[in-house]
């Protein structure tokens, strides 16, 4: 059987903007400050993205989504997310797992990480315990210890399951 890994890292600036809400992993999470972005900022989902897209060989996010086109202005990340999914599939590999750890001082996301998981194994219909979120402080130091924005590294290991059409 073949195998191929890929990671994805991903950053976004914590702002106060009262018409937006924080998402990480589909998740809408209560707090104060919310991520930038020109889609919902799911900081994590876009890690995972990557990961996927890397795992393939198939570019990243941006050369897929790009930010300059108003089609994916707040668009849901889990949206892209599934679009990614779609890609890779259509190479001819499936997910076996996700590892994913997000970096944010606050807020503390552990009543949370189960149901990003949930959310990010259904939308890509692959079982939640295929899907593992972790998260972290970074012990007040560097930009997420000073709380200005949250950062995501995702790992995927994908594995053949055809030979690429066409
Ligand atoms: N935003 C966060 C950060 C951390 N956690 C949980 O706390 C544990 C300890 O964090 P350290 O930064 O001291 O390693 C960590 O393992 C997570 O379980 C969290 O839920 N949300
Ligand atoms: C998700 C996309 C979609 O326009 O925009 P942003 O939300 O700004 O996210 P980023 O990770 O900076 O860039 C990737 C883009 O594809």
């Amino acid at each position: 059987m073949t195998f191929r890994i890929g990671s994805g890292y991903d950053v976004h600036a914590l702002v106060h903007d009262v018409s937006r809400k924080l998402i990480l992993g589909g998740v809408t999470v209560p707090f104060d400050k919310v991520l930038r972005g020109h889609s919902d900022a799911d900081v994590l989902v876009h890690s995972v993205c990557d990961a996927i897209l890397g795992a393939a060989g198939l570019g990243d996010i941006g050369r897929h989504f790009p930010d300059s086109d108003p089609l994916y202005k707040d668009i849901s990340s889990l949206i892209l997310l599934k679009r990614c999914a779609n890609i890779l599939n259509e190479a001819g590999y499936a997910i076996e797992n996700i590892d994913t750890t997000v970096f944010a001082q606050a807020p503390k996301l552990e009543p949370y990480k189960d149901e990003m998981s949930h959310k990010i194994a259904s939308t890509i219909e692959i079982s939640p315990e295929s899907v593992n979120v972790k998260a972290t402080t970074t012990e007040g130091l560097g930009f997420e210890g000073r709380g200005e924005g949250i950062a995501a590294h995702a790992v995927v290991l994908i594995r053949k399951i055809s030979k690429k059409s066409g």
